[in-house]
């Protein structure tokens, strides 16, 4: 059993009423563990024929399972392959009601370490923009991590205060996603740690902060636009009344209907004024805070196999829209299990459009795409310094934000040569790439290829020299199977690059992110 702090306990007695003997038991439950499927990478089909964990689906999202503790699914070659994240339950639901689709403008203002970012960049399937920022420059590299394992190929990822972010994307976003960082009471049972240095004031200074960045986002968000606004919390404070604040300060915004789940519980609007003096001029309102938060969600430990959250769902209304409408039609449960060959694009252009290199440079380029069918706009290339990027077309060109990446780092022109990169790998398909050395989950070779070791194939290259035996142009394949960089796979799903000579296999797996236990 936590150690709950005594104010804590009274103010959930206050909030729960008759409620709250069953919830002080859900402390006694062991917590849940959850990971999410990649569907950017794989579909739930293909991963629950494949993946040796005990899994059960987690009933409120389309692509979230239980695992069990046993499983260890931190220390499986599929997670290095970026096939899911691991994510505790209930934090997969804000990602989930918030339906953003291929071609949205889509921010994650308080991002890292990308829990939700990856579930969001996923569903964009590489057309238009995911901006993920996060105040901390050490979480903003987590995050930057994560998005380059999930293989998200359209990202502009920046550590900025919320201010700087406003003045340059003015209600430029469809979609925003403000997870804000809060007093953490919903994860006491997860981390009891929490508990120990939360105290009664931490909601009211933390409300103050939530209020600032809900304030920002709300600026970047287009009319028509939606924005989801989450917290780990149990606080009114930090939940309806920062939605109520917001609603007092624009009256273009209005709350949504959530994606529902029998065991989501409405928010509350009778304590949206609660031992805060807001400015609102209708009495009624005063007491009541506005209906509509009761379209907000509560998630309690002790009606959901989760842990504590709070969601609500925001509109701006465009120019001319009337209060609550289209809200029936963008509500409907959206069809988000997709196969992943559903959003390819032809190539775009050719290598000749990327400006300000020579013939040398694109001549390298030239050998080593001949390789690669990735579906990509050659006109939204960049090289800069020798380091070869695909720029996000819907983002525009932003001048002074301070950012960790923008777009896909392909890799580096070197000379007479070019080096592709580990988020390069990340980001392909297998069958995006010519020469591939696929292996087994159980084979020990994998393992030894995530430590950084030189691997033997030749029995690999054998059977790849076989299979193109039966293609139409067997010699120049063959010839490019025996050796160069291949793209190393796991069950079909790429870890990284390798460089084949004579039968050996030249690690290139990224140093940093080698299996280390
Ligand atoms: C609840 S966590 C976000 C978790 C993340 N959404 C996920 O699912 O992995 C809140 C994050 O907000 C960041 N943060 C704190 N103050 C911020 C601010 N003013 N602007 C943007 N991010 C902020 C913190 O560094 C922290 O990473």
């Amino acid at each position: 059993m936590v150690n709950l702090p005594e104010e804590f306990e009274m103010k959930m007695k206050k909030l729960l009423g008759s409620e709250y003997e069953e919830f002080l038991a859900s402390y006694d439950h062991p917590r849940n563990f959850g990971l999410r499927v990649n569907v950017d990478k794989i579909s739930l089909k293909e991963f629950e024929k494949i993946a040796p964990f005990h899994l059960t689906k987690i009933p409120w999202t389309e692509n979230g399972y239980y695992y069990e503790e046993q499983d260890m699914p931190a220390r499986h070659p599929f997670y290095y392959a970026g096939m899911y994240y691991l994510q505790e339950p209930s934090a997969m639901t804000p990602a989930s009601r918030l339906v953003s689709k291929p071609g949205d403008r889509v921010l994650d203002l308080c991002a890292a370490p990308g829990g939700k970012a990856t579930e969001l960049g996923a569903h964009l399937h590489g057309k238009g923009v995911l901006v993920a920022n996060d105040i901390s420059a050490s979480r903003a590299k987590a995050l930057l991590k994560n998005i380059e394992v999930f293989g998200i190929r359209n990202s502009f990822v920046v550590n900025e205060v919320p201010a700087k972010l406003a003045e340059n994307f003015q209600e430029f976003f469809d979609k925003i996603l403000v997870d804000v960082p809060c007093s953490g009471e919903g994860m006491f049972r997860k981390d009891p740690a929490v508990a120990k240095v939360w105290d009664g004031n931490k909601p009211f200074e933390c409300a103050k902060q939530q209020k600032e960045i809900i304030t920002r986002a709300a600026q970047m968000l287009a009319p028509g636009g939606d924005m989801l606004y989450s917290t780990c919390t149990f606080s009114p404070e930090e939940n309806e009344q920062v939605i109520q604040f917001l609603l007092d300060s624009r009256d273009d915004m209005e709350i949504r209907e959530i994606q529902p789940y029998e065991g989501f519980a409405p928010g509350r609007p009778e304590v949206a004024y609660e031992g805060w003096d807001g400015e609102c001029a209708d009495p009624v309102r005063r007491k009541m805070g506005t209906p509509d938060l009761k379209k907000c969600v509560r998630i309690w430990p002790h009606k959901m196999a989760g842990e504590g959250h709070f969601l609500a769902l925001l509109h701006k209304r465009a120019p001319g829209e009337m209060a609550g409408a289209q809200e029936n039609d963008r509500n409907g449960h959206p069809n988000r299990e997709m196969t992943v060959d559903e959003h390819k694009n032809p190539v775009e252009g050719s290598i000749s459009d990327i400006k300000g290199i020579g013939k040398p440079e694109t001549k390298v380029l030239a050998e080593f795409f001949a390789d690669v069918s990735m579906e990509m706009n050659w006109k939204q290339v960049e090289v800069r310094k020798g380091q070869v990027y695909l720029v996000p077309e819907a983002l525009g060109t932003r001048k002074g934000l301070v950012f960790l990446r923008n777009g896909l780092y392909l890799g580096e022109i070197r000379k007479d040569r070019f080096e592709p990169s580990q988020s390069f790998a990340m980001a392909l398909k297998k069958e995006e790439y010519t020469a591939v050395i696929n292996l087994d989950y159980r084979d020990v070779r994998v393992e030894k290829y995530l430590r950084g070791e030189t691997l033997e194939v030749d029995d690999i290259v054998e059977r790849n020299l076989q299979k193109a035996e039966e293609m139409h142009n067997a010699k120049a394949m063959k010839k490019r199977l025996e050796k160069g960089w291949q793209l190393v796979c796991v069950n079909g799903y790429p870890l990284g690059w390798g460089k084949l000579v004579n039968g050996t296999l030249k690690n290139k797996y990224h140093a940093g992110w080698r299996m280390k236990y």
